[in-house]
């Protein structure tokens, strides 16, 4: 039997800001993920993809329906059930300013999780995983891994998060555009470490607004709109079929290559 890592049940979320009409920003999305198996969540900005990464960990309440997270009901867990759940999770947020330690060096950033979780450990051992982590998402030397938040890139930061999500050898990797700032090849050595951990029994939840990416990255694929699955299916056969004219549209849309 599949184990499923995550599952949601007609999950709906509500945000009520102060003064303003309540936003509806998931209407039951239902989805399941197993051990080792990629799920790309799709659609444009407001569909509802961040929402259903940060309902699935419980960072956000929900209105209703539900999450099994390892199989357990999140709504019924202690705060201390739930830390440890969220332990053998990783989490790549959207934005990857801000996200890391100011005062940290690129490396100390990515070991730091280590030292949070109280992994015993030596700082050389912290140090080498670290830096192989950082190596396999293309970052290396000793100018880039001694740099600050502040003395990298946009896209340099993304994959010192990335490498920070990975250091505790997670089960389930939620990433949030993991790769929106960059390049094509570089796009393409994340997708390829991350691939090799799904390989090898990650499970991955990643949310894009590419469906080229989305493709490439998973074998499953939920296309959200107005919060809603309109789609879903294998990735490579909603991209070369699409049902819903949602996603027809978002195909359409695709910049075409002119020679
Ligand atoms: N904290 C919040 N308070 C109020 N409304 C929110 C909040 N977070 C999200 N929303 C609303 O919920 C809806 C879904 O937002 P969400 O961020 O999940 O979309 P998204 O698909 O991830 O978009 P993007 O691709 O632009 O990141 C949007 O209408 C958004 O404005």
């Amino acid at each position: 039997m599949t184990e499923n890592i995550l599952e949601t049940k007609e999950l709906a979320v509500e945000f009520s800001p102060r003064g303003k009409k309540r936003v509806r920003a998931l209407g039951g999305v239902s989805l399941s993920l197993s051990r080792g198996e990629t799920l790309s969540v799709v659609g444009e900005s407001g569909s509802g993809k961040s929402t259903l990464l940060r309902a699935a960990m419980a960072l956000i309440p929900t209105s209703s329906g539900g999450v099994l997270l390892f199989g357990r009901d999140v709504s019924k867990l202690s705060p201390a059930e739930l830390k440890a759940l969220r332990r053998r999770c990783g989490y790549v947020p959207q934005d990857p300013y801000g996200a890391i330690p100011p005062a940290l060096s690129a490396i100390e950033a990515v070991a730091e999780p280590y030292i949070i979780a109280g992994v015993k450990s030596s700082g050389e051992e912290r140090r080498e995983r670290a830096e192989k982590i950082l190596y396999s998402l293309g970052l290396s030397g000793e100018r880039i891994l001694n740099a600050r938040a502040a003395g990298l890139s946009g896209g340099q930061r993304q994959r010192v998060e990335i490498a920070r999500a990975l250091m505790l050898g997670p089960e389930l990797l939620l990433c949030d555009e993991p790769t929106s700032m960059q390049d094509a090849s570089t796009r393409g050595e994340i997708i390829d470490a991350l691939a090799k951990r799904v390989k090898a029994g990650m499970s991955m939840l990643f949310v894009t607004h590419d469906l080229l990416l989305a493709a490439h990255a998973s074998q499953k694929m939920i296309v959200l709109k107005d919060g809603k699955i309109c789609e879903r299916g294998a990735a490579r056969e909603i991209l070369s079929s699409p049902k819903h004219p949602y996603t027809r549209a978002l195909i359409e849309a695709l910049p075409k290559l002119k020679f």
